[in-house]
C-alpha cells in the first residue's frame, strides 16, 4: 500500500485529506509542523508528502530540501494559496513534483498524487531533482505564434546534429519539453533521455548523481551507482538550471564535454560515455560568466546553439491555443466534456501575466474544468487572483500618490522599486539569490539597487 504523509498546520485539512486518501486505499499519516514531519520521515519512509507551503516552523522550500536529503525519491506536492504561486513554482525548480492551490479539491489532489506516485514507480525515478527518464503521454504541442514556429524550425534544424544546446526561458515556458523534442527528433531517439535538475540537487549528492560513485566512496555508498551520464549513454542528458552547479562540478562537467569520459566519485578509472548534452537555465548565464560564477570555457562549449523561449504573456495567440489544448487534456483526465471558454475568460487569459507560464496555464485550466458545471468555462471557475491580479504586490505600487504636489515620475518609479525589493526580501527571508530571481534581475543589479536605496539586509 502506498504511503502518504500530509503536513499542514490546519487540522481540518489533515483530517479531510486523511479521510479522503484512506478511502482511496492509501496509508495516510498527518502531522502539523515541519519538525514533526522530518522526524517522522527519518524513521518511516513514505512515497509521497503533501505539504503546506507555509508551516509554522519552516517554509515550503526549506522543508522540501530537507525531505529530499532524507530521501531524494520521496515525491512532494506543495499546497499553496494562489497568491504564492510564484513561490510554489520555485519549489518545483527545487524538486517538488507539483503544486495544488487552495481551496483544495480532493479530486484534483488525487489526480496530482496519482501522477506523482506513477512517476515514482517508473524504472528510473521520474520528475526532476534526481535523474528522470521521459514520461509517457507527454505530447509536444507547437504553438501558433511566430515565436513558437521559429522555435520549431530551430528544433528541426538542430535535432539531427550532435551539437550541445542551451535553452533559455522563464520557468514553465517548456524548456524541458523542447529538450525532449530535440531528443525525439535526433538519431539518439531510441536511446535514453535523462533529465536532471541541478537546482534541486542537494550539494552533497550532486557529484554522485551526475557521475556516479563507487561502493564505499563515502558513508552511505553501500553499492556502486551509475550517474546520469552513464544512464544517458548513447542518448541525451538534459541538465536543467545548469547555473547552479558548484565550481567543482563545473570542472568535472567540462572534462566530460571535452573528453567524453567520466570518473565516478571514489573511482580511479576513466569511463567512456557518448552523451549529447542539452542544458537549460532561467538565469542569465552570460552574466554569471562575467561575475565569475560560471566558467567561461563551459559556457562556450555548451553554447554551440541557443534556443530562447519567450514568456507566455508575450504571445497571446499561444495562450488561447494552449488553453484549448489543456482543456482537452483535462477533459480526458477528469472524464469531463467541457467544450470551451467564454469570451470574458479568454480575454482575461490574454491579459494575465502568467508568472508560471505554460505550467500555470495548464493548472488553471485543469482546475476550471474540474469546477465547470456547464458547457463553457466562465469566470466563476477561475481563481480570483487571475480575474483581479493584485498589481500592488507585483510592482510595489501600493503607496498613495499625493497629487497636491508636483509628481516626479522618476521618484514614483524608484519608490516602487524599493518597495518591491523590500517586499520580496521579506518573503525570501533576505535570500539575495532568490530575491534577484523573483525580481528577474541578476545579483549584481540587486546589490546595486540595495546600495542605491540604502537597504540594509
Ligand atoms: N510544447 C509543449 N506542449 C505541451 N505542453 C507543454 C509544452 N511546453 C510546456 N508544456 C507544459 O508546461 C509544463 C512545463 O514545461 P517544462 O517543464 O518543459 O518547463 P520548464 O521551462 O522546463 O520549467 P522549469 O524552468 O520550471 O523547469 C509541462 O508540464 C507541460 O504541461
Amino acid at each position: 500500500m502506498e504511503k502518504i504523509l500530509v503536513v499542514d498546520d490546519e487540522q481540518d485539512i489533515c483530517t479531510l485529506l486523511k479521510r479522503y486518501f484512506s478511502k482511496k486505499g492509501y496509508e495516510v499519516e498527518t502531522v502539523t509542523n515541519g519538525e514533526l514531519a522530518l522526524s517522522f520521515l527519518k524513521k518511516n519512509p513514505v512515497d509521497l508528502v503533501i505539504c503546506d507551503f507555509k508551516l509554522p516552523d519552516y517554509s515550503g522550500l526549506e522543508i522540501l530540501q530537507k525531505i529530499k536529503i532524507i530521501n531524494p525519491k520521496t515525491q512532494v506536492i506543495i499546497i499553496t494559496g494562489y497568491s504564492d504561486v510564484r513561490i510554489a513554482v520555485e519549489a518545483l525548480k527545487k524538486g517538488a513534483f507539483d503544486y495544488v492551490t487552495k481551496p483544495l479539491y480532493p479530486d484534483e489532489i488525487l489526480l496530482t498524487a496519482q501522477r506523482a506516485l506513477g512517476a515514482k514507480s517508473q524504472p528510473t525515478p521520474a520528475k526532476k531533482g534526481i535523474a528522470t527518464t521521459s514520461q509517457p503521454n507527454q505530447e509536444y504541442v507547437i504553438g501558433l505564434s511566430p515565436q513558437s514556429k521559429a522555435i520549431q524550425k530551430h528544433i528541426d534544424l538542430i535535432a539531427p546534429t550532435d551539437m550541445s544546446v542551451i535553452i533559455l526561458g522563464e520557468t514553465g515556458t517548456g524548456k524541458e519539453y523542447v529538450a525532449k523534442a530535440i531528443h525525439a527528433k535526433s538519431k539518439r531517439a531510441a536511446q535514453p533521455f535523462v533529465a536532471i535538475d541541478c537546482g534541486a540537487l542537494p550539494q552533497e549528492l550532486a557529484a554522485s548523481e551526475l557521475f556516479g560513485h563507487e561502493k564505499g566512496a563515502f558513508t552511505g555508498a553501500i553499492a556502486e551507482k551509475k550517474g546520469c551520464f552513464e544512464q544517458a549513454n548513447g542518448g541525451t542528458l538534459f541538465l536543467d538550471e545548469i547555473g547552479n552547479l558548484t565550481y567543482e562540478n563545473q570542472i568535472k562537467l567540462l572534462r566530460v564535454l571535452q573528453e567524453q569520459t567520466i570518473k565516478k566519485v571514489g573511482g580511479v578509472k576513466d569511463i567512456k560515455v557518448d552523451v549529447r548534452v542539452v542544458v537549460a537555465t532561467n538565469e542569465n548565464l552570460k552574466q554569471a560568466v562575467e561575475s565569475g560564477e560560471f566558467r567561461e570555457d563551459i559556457y562556450h562549449r555548451l553554447n554551440e546553439f541557443r534556443i530562447e523561449l519567450s514568456p507566455l504573456r508575450a504571445r497571446p495567440v499561444d495562450v488561447v491555443y494552449f488553453a484549448k489544448y489543456f482543456l482537452q487534456q483535462s477533459n480526458q483526465q477528469l472524464g469531463k466534456t467541457v467544450e470551451g471558454f467564454d469570451e470574458q475568460v479568454l480575454e482575461i487569459f490574454k491579459s494575465y501575466y502568467w508568472y508560471g507560464n505554460l505550467r500555470e496555464l495548464g493548472n488553471v485550466v485543469k482546475r476550471s474544468v474540474l469546477l465547470c458545471q456547464g458547457k463553457l468555462i466562465n469566470t466563476s471557475c477561475l481563481p480570483a487572483e487571475i480575474i483581479e491580479p493584485d498589481l500592488t504586490v507585483d510592482i510595489g505600487l501600493d503607496m498613495p500618490i499625493d497629487v497636491s504636489k508636483p509628481i516626479s515620475l522618476k521618484a514614483v518609479t524608484q519608490e516602487a522599486e524599493k518597495r518591491a525589493i523590500l517586499e520580496v526580501l521579506k518573503q525570501t527571508k533576505n535570500n539575495k539569490t532568490k530575491t534577484a530571481e523573483l525580481l528577474d534581475v541578476d545579483r549584481k543589479t540587486l546589490y546595486n539597487k540595495l546600495s542605491q536605496y540604502d537597504i540594509q539586509t
